[in-house]
């Protein structure tokens, strides 16, 4: 059981939550085809008038900026992850959207209406915690229908959507267990259900899965995403864990002390990240400018690169992740500082001449010792290029020195001549 899936009493006997009031309108609106609309093209997708739109926006705590002129649109059915480090304002944006928090500046937009003014309860938005804050004296199918009774929903109209959402969050026959009786990961699935049941037009998630183990986090991940694909709900999912960001979302919202670095759909935002300051979020841990790197380095990177279809400039910083230096006949080398045997893996910590310490890979386990050299081959889906810094191309030798920020925008701020030359990498 979660610690706090018990409401504060304060909130008996209302049920009632402030962010979750929904408007009538939309707790009525008859259940939604269990299909997404226009996967892969969302109307509102890319400034759209559909959806949320946040232009902007800045939230102020005493004055000082907690989120800073972000902007973002969440296309109709689209789910956008909003990602990064514990403090960087994550829930700021959240509330900002919600309307729990003012805005200093800026505007949120819902199908292109300013909500300024619209109260909480009238946007017609829910929301998802951490901790469920389920009520604890009703069983499973009381929780999930709670909105729908607020709603005015009809009994049997109420009780086929209860099947149904629970069927979904894979919690069928579950509807009359007690809160209690189920485990954390079996509440966060009655959570979801309820925060789903009323149709939100928007749902609203803030590191909803937080509370739970690594690995009941990750199956979780793909079952709220199958959720809210199958149900066509449009989101915006809080979290600061990169691989529940990329198992959910259409597109994924990278920030960074207020400020939105880049917005891309997964693939695109590994292959290609804006910034360095984007790359080293990301979890890539050596960076290589081409021009001034060790000549066998840098053509093996060049080569790993050419393999897979990209051509990375003289001036290019190649960054590469833990796992992108493979033990086995390659052209590069390094010296090994320490092993270590990881699930059916090895990982040597590897000084290579031009990169610094990289995390190296092996299969199985092995025989290496610190002081031992290794040929390294180079793993191309590991790598990824990211704009050269102020140095330019004449810069040192070795890792890179820090790039430019990629500045606020929405758009991946790579540019199109860059991101032309990375692709299929
Ligand atoms: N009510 C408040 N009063 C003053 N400062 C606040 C308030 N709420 C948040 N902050 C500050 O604003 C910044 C952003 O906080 P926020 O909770 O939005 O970050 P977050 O990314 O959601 O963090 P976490 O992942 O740890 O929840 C932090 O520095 C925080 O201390």
């Amino acid at each position: 059981m979660t610690p706090a899936a018990r409401p504060p009493a304060a909130r008996f006997p209302h049920e009632r939550f402030p962010h979750e009031q929904f408007s009538g309108d939309s707790a009525r609106q008859p259940h939604r085809r269990l299909t997404k609309p226009g996967v892969g093209g969302h109307p509102g997708v890319g400034g759209g008038e559909g959806g949320l739109g946040v232009e902007g926006v800045r939230v102020e705590y005493r004055g000082v900026a907690a989120v800073d002129g972000v902007s973002l649109t969440v296309g109709v059915g689209e789910v956008v992850a909003v990602l990064g480090a514990s403090g960087c304002g994550k829930s700021s944006l959240l509330r900002a959207v919600v309307g729990l928090e003012p805005l200093a500046a800026g505007t949120v937009r819902w199908d292109g209406a300013d909500l300024a003014g619209v109260p909480v309860h009238r946007r017609g938005f829910g929301l998802m915690f951490q901790d469920g804050q389920l009520f604890p004296h009703r069983d499973v199918a009381g929780n999930v229908a709670f909105g729908l009774q607020m709603a005015h929903v009809r009994r049997a109209e109420r009780a086929r959507r209860v099947a149904e959402l629970l069927e979904l969050v894979g919690l069928a026959g579950f509807g009359g267990r007690a809160i209690a009786s189920l485990s954390g990961g079996e509440q966060q699935r009655v959570t979801l259900a309820r925060a789903l049941a009323p149709a939100p037009q928007l749902l609203l998630l803030d590191e909803p899965l937080s509370a739970l183990d690594r690995s009941l986090r990750e199956r979780l991940a793909a079952d709220v995403r199958a959720a809210l694909v199958a149900t066509g709900t449009t989101a915006l999912f809080v979290t600061h864990d990169h691989d529940e960001a990329f198992a959910v979302a259409d597109r994924v919202a990278v920030l960074a002390a207020g400020r939105l670095l880049q917005v891309a759909a997964p693939a695109e935002l590994w292959r290609a990240p804006a910034s360095r300051e984007v790359a080293e979020f990301l979890g890539y841990e050596a960076f290589v400018r081409l021009a001034g790197a060790p000549p066998v380095l840098a053509s093996a990177l060049r080569r790993a690169l050419g393999a897979a279809g990209a051509h990375a400039p003289r001036s290019t910083v190649v960054a590469a992740a833990p796992g992108a230096f493979v033990v086995a006949d390659g052209a590069a080398s390094g010296r090994v500082a320490a092993v270590a045997f990881r699930r059916g893996r090895t990982e040597l910590a590897v000084d290579v001449d031009g990169a610094g310490r990289v995390t190296a890979v092996a299969p199985g386990p092995g025989s290496w010792r610190a002081g031992d050299v290794v040929a390294l081959a180079v793993d191309p889906h590991r790598l990824a290029l990211v704009p050269a810094g102020p140095a330019g191309p004449a810069g040192p030798a070795g890792p890179a020195g820090p790039a430019e920020p990629a500045g606020p925008a929405e758009h991946d701020a790579q540019g199109p001549e860059l991101r032309a030359r990375v692709a299929g990498g």
